[in-house]
């Protein structure tokens, strides 16, 4: 048995989107997964300090000392001072082993690699549409599965959503400061969430979309404010 092995997780895991904006990351591991982790932090705004032996011809033109930062070859522990998450990414499982024990120790959230339940988070396989994040994980039993649900679920939820997110989303507010009743809101959100509106954005039929939010929110948001709301939606999704 492994010295970590007693970490094993017995509740299922919390899912939770977290804000990378200004946080301290460090990636153990310079090949294709310890690539495709840095790769997604610095999309997410986090500063990320790299130890590796080796590293794909990406990490190495991409490390400029900044937002990339390459500490060496050999991984240490004071590496983690001052870190929010941990990715464990070698293929060396007695490494990425002693990095997770290293990161429970410390407090640090720990993704691990090869071993997922030594760690304490997994990234879940997600795509974007906008504002819509949508993010599947199966606790580590089957990454492959996770990406066929992702595939499915992109051909299912098309770039009509982010429009659609966009105009809800300017309406919400819009109605926010109109009226202080919330039972009255909630009922309305939920009118308009119910219409087919994704239908109708993929169809270009916006006027019909227009008149049916209007004929639901006739007392609170006239016809031109949502035709202007859902053009000002549009132009931003474009
Ligand atoms: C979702 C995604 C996100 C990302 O990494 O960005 C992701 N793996 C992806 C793809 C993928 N990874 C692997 C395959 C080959 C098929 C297969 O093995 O199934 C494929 C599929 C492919 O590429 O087709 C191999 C693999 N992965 C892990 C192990 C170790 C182990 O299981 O022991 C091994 C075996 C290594 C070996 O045996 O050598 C572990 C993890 N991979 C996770 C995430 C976490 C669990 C997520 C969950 O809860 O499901 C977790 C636990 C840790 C982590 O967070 O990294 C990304 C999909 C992106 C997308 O396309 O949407
Ligand atoms: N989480 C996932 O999605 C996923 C997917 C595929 C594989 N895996 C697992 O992740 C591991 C890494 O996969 P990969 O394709 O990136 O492997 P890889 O062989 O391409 O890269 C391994 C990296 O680890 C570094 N390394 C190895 N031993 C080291 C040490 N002692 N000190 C410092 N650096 C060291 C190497 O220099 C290299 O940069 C695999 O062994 C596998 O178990 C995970």
């Amino acid at each position: 048995m492994s010295r970590v092995d007693a970490q094993k997780h017995t509740s299922p895991m919390y899912p939770i989107f977290l804000s990378l904006e200004d946080r301290v990351c460090l990636v153990v591991g310079g090949g294709a997964v310890g690539e495709r982790k840095v790769r997604k932090l610095l999309e997410h705004g986090a500063h990320v300090r790299l130890v590796a032996r080796d590293l794909t011809p990406w990490l190495k033109d991409a490390a400029d000392g900044k937002t990339l930062l390459y500490l060496g070859s050999h991984y240490a522990a004071h590496h983690m001072d001052g870190v929010d998450l941990v990715f464990a990414a070698t293929n060396d499982e007695t490494l990425n082993e002693h990095i997770a024990a290293d990161a429970k120790l410390r407090r640090v959230w720990c993704n691990m690699a090869s071993s997922p339940h030594l760690g304490s988070c997994v990234v879940p396989a997600s795509f974007r549409r906008g504002p819509l994040t949508i993010a599947v994980a199966t606790e580590g039993l089957s990454p492959a599965v996770a990406r066929r649900v992702r595939q499915r679920l992109e051909e299912q939820f098309g770039p009509e959503w982010e429009p659609c997110l966009r105009f809800l989303g300017a309406l919400r507010r819009h109605i926010q400061k109109q009226s202080r009743d919330s039972a009255l809101n909630q009922e309305l959100f939920r009118r308009v969430a119910d219409l087919p509106l994704t239908e109708w954005i993929r169809r270009e039929r916006f006027s019909e979309m227009i008149d049916a939010v209007s004929a639901v929110l006739h007392d609170l948001v006239p016809r031109d404010r949502v035709a202007w709301l859902w053009e000002k939606a549009w132009s931003t999704s474009c």
